[in-house]
């Protein structure tokens, strides 16, 4: 019997290999971690934005899931790009019949250059059938507006959103501060008591392609080779501090972060 982790994750393709699923299989691969996937939608797409979205038979998603947790099985799991509802509700139905507790979600919404990756009528879905199943949900702000219809720009206006995502059922709250304003970027856990915050310098860059899908991935990562949440809430923050460091400038645009990096 294998004693290597493994992850699942379940998300969209990025043909560019920035973000979605190549981000977290390089990711998962990178810290040690035996990875698999279900892909929930293939998009057309490179470091200037995204031409094509074309999402997968709901059917086709739920079979992936399922011949690989049947057989291979999965110590923790992520979710990133699900597109509609009929998809999300699919995931999340095998997550309970598989019983994946250590669940990971991303839920992305819009790509960097605003195209939908998730359809307006299948946020109630992402609230109503995932986030009750989530160990961690990684909202970014615009996401976290979305999620609570609250204005999230400061520290503080966070610490409230996490309170009100909490109360939607995920059991914690990975609030990201990418898109706060300023110099420094404060990235918040919450777990429905306390708030534990992690603050970094803001490295100035326009490579910051899949910087949500890799640190989530990390996480789930962590989260599979069994480290507390805490502690790997921690190592997926250096590895993507360090992955943006160290961008390997691809593309014409907005490039992939560096999935050869190390946690220091
Ligand atoms: N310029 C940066 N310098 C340092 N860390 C960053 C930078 N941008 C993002 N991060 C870190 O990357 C992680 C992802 O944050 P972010 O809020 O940007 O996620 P995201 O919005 O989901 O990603 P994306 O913008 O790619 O969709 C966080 O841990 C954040 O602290
Ligand atoms: C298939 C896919 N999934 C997700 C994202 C967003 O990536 P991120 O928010 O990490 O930049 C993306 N651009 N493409």
């Amino acid at each position: 019997m294998s004693t290597v982790a493994k992850a699942m994750t379940i998300a969209g393709s990025d043909s560019g290999g920035g973000a979605g699923i190549q981000a977290d299989l390089k990711t998962f691969h990178q810290l040690g971690v035996y990875g698999t996937s279900a892909i929930t939608a293939v998009t057309a797409q490179n470091t200037l934005g995204v031409a094509g979205v074309y999402p997968l038979p709901t059917e086709a998603v739920t079979q992936q899931i399922r011949e690989v947790l049947r057989d291979i099985g999965a110590d923790a799991a992520k979710t990133g790009m699900l597109f509609d509802a009929a998809i999300i509700r699919a995931v999340a139905e095998e997550v309970r019949a598989f019983r994946l507790e250590k669940l990971v979600v991303d839920p992305v919404m819009v790509a960097k250059g605003g195209a939908k990756l998730l359809l307006d009528e299948a946020i109630e879905a992402l609230k109503t059938h995932l986030l009750p199943l989530a160990e961690v949900v990684t909202p970014n702000l615009p996401e976290a507006e979305c999620l609570t219809g609250m204005t999230i720009r400061t520290p503080a206006d966070m610490r409230e959103g996490a309170k009100a995502i909490h109360a939607l059922g995920a059991r914690h709250v990975l609030m990201k501060g990418g898109h706060l304003d300023g110099d420094e970027i404060v990235d918040m856990l919450y777990d429905g008591q306390a708030f534990y915050e992690m603050a970094h310098s803001r490295i100035q860059t326009r490579h910051t392609h899949g910087t949500g899908c890799t640190f989530s991935a990390a996480l789930t990562a962590e989260l599979a080779k069994g480290r507390p949440l805490v502690e790997a809430v921690e190592r997926a923050n250096r590895f993507i501090v360090q992955a943006i460091a160290t961008a390997p400038q691809i593309g014409g645009g907005h490039g992939p972060t560096n999935h050869w990096a190390a946690i220091e």
